[in-house]
């Protein structure tokens, strides 16, 4: 290994976000970010330049995994702004820092806005959630601790099926859960008082950017007069998108789709499977964040205080 290459730490954190092992953007983010401090406490450069360009290569490598939630580049970009220092044991010991306080932030974050998403329900409530969302679950678990008898409806979410993690997780926290597939979720909208969705990154217009079905749920959601909010803490924002950049959609195999037999037994049909969709901020009610709850179309406000105007690659040197 040459000083420059990523550790086998920060190859198996790689490898364990590209197969979807570690998943959720704000574990994500968590992950990276340990990742670099083991890459900071294993290696030992000759200079502190090559430190710096060894933990640049770490930020490339874990980067390259998944392209659609921001928290990764977020937290990369944290912890590199934070490397500073004259000698290779000043920049580990910044290094290290830095990841044990964004960890921390990461954990009160998600506790400030579970109790900010709380406030939003009501006792008697019944929610309806997408996917598996730790931010969406610190609000209705938060709701709970309050003392309000909450229940849900939990969409399975295909093709992976993180619903199911969901349903657990909030039977754990004494929540009546029913499990629903996808496609029942419009009818059972009848029967619930709010949604409560995560994000994977949330654009400078105010639009969510979860996983895919999102947006026809929020859609069905308004024609049902049900409200529906995003819970995000503010390491889902993109700050490239204040500079007009979009945010790339990850196409993940077809095998999550169709097993090898059937797809032998189609034949020759085509197969897409998009993990992420757009919910336009007008069929969103609220963005749920740790400073508060806004209205997606304000967001941007948020963005430019904690972003400035951008931002630069998470290794770019300063
Ligand atoms: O950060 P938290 O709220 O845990 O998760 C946010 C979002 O990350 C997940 O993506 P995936 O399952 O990694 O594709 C879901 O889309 C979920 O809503």
């Amino acid at each position: 290994m040459t000083a420059h290459e990523p550790t086998a730490s920060v190859r198996d954190t790689a490898e364990a976000i590209a197969t979807m092992e570690i998943r959720g953007a704000a574990t994500i983010a968590g992950a990276a970010a340990e990742a670099l401090a083991a890459q900071a406490r294993g290696i030992d450069p000759d200079s502190p330049e090559a430190f710096c360009a060894s933990l640049r290569a770490a930020a490339r490598t874990l980067h390259e995994t998944r392209p659609t939630a921001v928290s990764l580049p977020n937290a990369l970009r944290y912890v590199l702004q934070r490397m500073d220092g004259r000698d290779v044991e000043t920049l580990r010991r910044n290094v290290v820092d830095a990841v044990e306080e964004f960890v921390d932030q990461l954990d009160r974050a998600q506790t400030d806005l579970g109790r900010v998403g709380a406030n939003r329900l009501a006792d008697g409530d019944t929610v309806m959630t997408h996917c598996h969302s730790t931010d969406a679950l610190a609000c209705i678990e938060a709701a709970v601790e309050q003392g309000k008898s909450i229940s849900a409806v939990v969409k399975e979410t295909r093709p992976r099926n993180q619903g199911h993690i969901t349903a657990e997780q909030l039977r754990d926290a004494g929540v009546p859960v029913t499990l629903i597939v996808d496609s029942a979720a419009r009818r059972y909208l009848d029967t619930v008082d709010h949604v409560v969705v995560g994000a994977d990154s949330i654009a400078a217009d105010g639009g969510v950017i979860n996983k895919v079905g999102t947006s026809g749920l929020a859609v069905n959601a308004r024609e049902r007069g049900v409200p529906i909010m995003t819970a995000a803490q503010t390491i889902k924002l993109h700050p490239e998108t204040l500079t007009g950049h979009t945010v790339e959609i990850e196409m993940r195999s077809e095998s999550e789709v169709i097993d090898e037999d059937a797809r032998e037994a189609i034949g020759d049909i085509s197969v897409e499977n998009p993990a992420f969709d757009v919910t336009p901020p007008r069929y969103m009610d609220a963005i749920v964040t740790e400073h508060g709850q806004f209205p997606p179309e304000s967001i941007v406000t948020l963005m430019r205080e904690l972003f400035g105007e951008g931002a630069a690659e998470p290794w770019a040197e300063p």
